[in-house]
């Protein structure tokens, strides 16, 4: 499913009307029915409603809610904080109701009734205050049910921001398609279940549109996902190299590089240093292991196993040998190194001087880059894009891929992947029982083994998020890094259907 920003929503609202069936008023009514349908459904035992319009359209879509309650013999009460525009369809929809309003100032929220946020959708343009923000701390006093019309009020639609004061929802109905502020944090945790309503805007109206941001899922690559073929062996199903720390920090490679395998990519390598190897080849057992101390060490064993894909990063170490690693990777060919995927330690090596890995040179047949950082990590490598509040979490991972001709994972609750090209998803099936050391390495491991299996770099970061998340949902509690890719399998099969 595509997520639509506001402005984009505007436009495709101009365009359903302009095209038909409907007209403006025809699609509030078609979205007041449907949060009506939801209340009724879900909210049986409810006698008593408190609607709570604002000025705008989505008052408009309250004063329908209310209408449409009110005839259903619910005892329905209506506080507007202002009329709506003379001649807007908003004004038409309060006509229509003959609930009469009273003044938001009035309004207290009570623990019986139900209240239906109609105050401000898509709309919301500065920091709530007033009466609104007082009608809000009532409803959160009260702890009674709260149905938000589109958005909770308060929440940026665009980045989930909260704008001074916001209701959090027990219900969220919103029309059409989703907006990013109903997966980015903090705007998602107040929107409680969330609703997309069919209100009569037919999904050829998008077409053409441009829209390049979707809900992480199988719909976005699933035609991209790898499977064996008859005739492949285990170096042309994908050969990743995996670079490991020093003595004592191989762990965090061998938990890549074990994803890497369950993956699917036929072969692993692991680059070690001296000072690692037994560690490592006490650990191992189908992952390849190879020495690797010096930058020769390393131009020797591409040149002769030709990886599909490397990863550096886990349990590394920050400094000067991941920098000459990372950009000797990112110099090869494409035909002979498809991707590279810097994680962790990779990416914290550049925080001194960024440049040197955003402002390399990059052309068409040079290896496809993933980044995969935290915050934190985000923060090291863009301190710039960081510190900029005006921008969404989504902007931020695309003006990142932007600079750095690069795949962009922006880890998190609401993990974004951007792509240069602009192409965005959102991720919304992870669970916090991933935040457990090691997660990030294994999820970087997934990324890799999919590359080396020919997956396009941006499809291969969407895909891996969305299979560690429904691995980690899988487990749940209890669970450690370890278990991730030992999940693989199982959530493969649902992916693929079993045979
Ligand atoms: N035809 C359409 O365009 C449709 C629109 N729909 C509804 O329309 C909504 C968008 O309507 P609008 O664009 O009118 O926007 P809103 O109704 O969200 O809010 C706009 C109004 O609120 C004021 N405002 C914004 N922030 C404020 C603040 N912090 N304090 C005080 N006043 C503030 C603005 O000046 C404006 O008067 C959607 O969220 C959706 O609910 C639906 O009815 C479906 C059809
Ligand atoms: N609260 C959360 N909800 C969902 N996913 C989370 C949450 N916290 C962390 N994650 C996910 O867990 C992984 C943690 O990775 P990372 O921060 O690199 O940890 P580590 O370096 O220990 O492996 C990421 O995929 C991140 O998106
Ligand atoms: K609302």
């Amino acid at each position: 499913m595509e997520i639509l920003t506001s402005a984009e929503m505007g436009r495709t609202d101009r365009r359903a009307i302009a095209k038909g069936p409907y007209d403006g008023y025809g699609l509030m009514r078609n979205a007041g029915a449907s949060v009506v349908d939801e209340i009724l459904a879900r909210f049986a035992e409810v006698h008593g409603v408190d609607v709570l319009c604002g000025p705008g359209n989505n008052g408009g879509d309250g004063y329908v809610v209310a209408r449409l309650l009110h005839e259903r013999g619910l005892d329905v009460r209506v506080f507007a904080s202002a009329p709506p525009r003379q001649g807007s369809d908003a004004a038409l929809a309060a006509r229509d109701c003959s609930v009469r309003p009273e003044p938001l100032s009035v309004f207290r929220a009570t623990r019986e009734r139900l209240v239906v946020d109609a105050l401000f959708g898509a709309g919301l343009s500065k920091e709530i205050g007033g009466p609104e923000a007082e009608a809000i701390g009532s409803t959160q006093a009260a702890g009674c049910p709260v149905v938000a019309v589109d958005l909770p009020s308060g929440v940026s639609g665009d980045s989930g921001a909260i704008l001074g004061a916001a209701f959090s929802a027990t219900l969220t109905v919103t029309f059409f398609r989703a907006k990013p502020g109903h997966f980015l944090y903090p705007g998602r945790e107040r929107c409680g279940a969330i609703v997309v309503a069919d209100i009569g805007i037919a999904p050829t109206v998008i077409e053409g549109a441009g829209i390049k941001l979707w809900e992480n899922g199988p719909h976005v690559w699933r035609s991209d996902f790898p499977s064996p073929s008859s005739q492949m062996h285990k170096y042309t199903r994908g050969h990743v190299a995996v670079f490991s720390g020093g003595a004592s920090a191989t762990g965090a490679a061998r938990l890549s590089a074990r994803a890497v395998a369950r993956i699917g990519a036929g072969a692993v390598t692991m680059l070690s240093p001296s000072s690692a190897l037994l560690v490592n080849a006490a650990h191992l057992t189908s992952i390849m292991l190879q020495r690797a101390d010096t930058l020769a060490d390393v131009e020797t064993f591409v040149a002769n196993r030709r990886p599909a894909a490397a990863l550096l990063g886990p349990g590394f170490g920050v400094g000067e040998t991941a920098r000459l690693f990372a950009l000797f990777l990112l110099g090869r060919r494409k035909g002979d190194l498809k991707g590279v995927v810097l994680d962790a330690d990779a990416i914290t090596s550049f925080a001194e001087e960024p440049r040197s890995l955003l402002e390399r040179m990059v052309d068409g047949e040079m290896p496809e880059l993933v980044l995969t950082p935290h915050a934190a990590e985000f923060e090291r490598l863009f301190p710039d894009i960081a510190a900029d509040r005006s921008l969404s979490k989504v902007e931020r991972a695309r003006a990142a891929a932007l600079q750095a001709s690069a795949v962009v994972l922006l880890k998190g609750a609401d993990t974004v992947v951007a792509a240069p090209d602009g192409r965005a998803v959102i991720n919304a099936n992870g669970t916090p029982y991933l935040a457990t050391a090691g997660s990030g390495d294994v999820l970087a491991g997934i990324i890799a083994g999919l590359i080396a299996q020919s997956m396009p770099v941006f499809e291969a970061a969407a895909a891996a998020t969305w299979l560690h998340a429904e691995a980690g949902r899988l487990f749940g509690p209890g669970l450690i890094a370890e278990d991730l890719p030992e999940l693989l399998p199982e959530v493969l099969s649902g992916l693929l259907g079993a045979s």
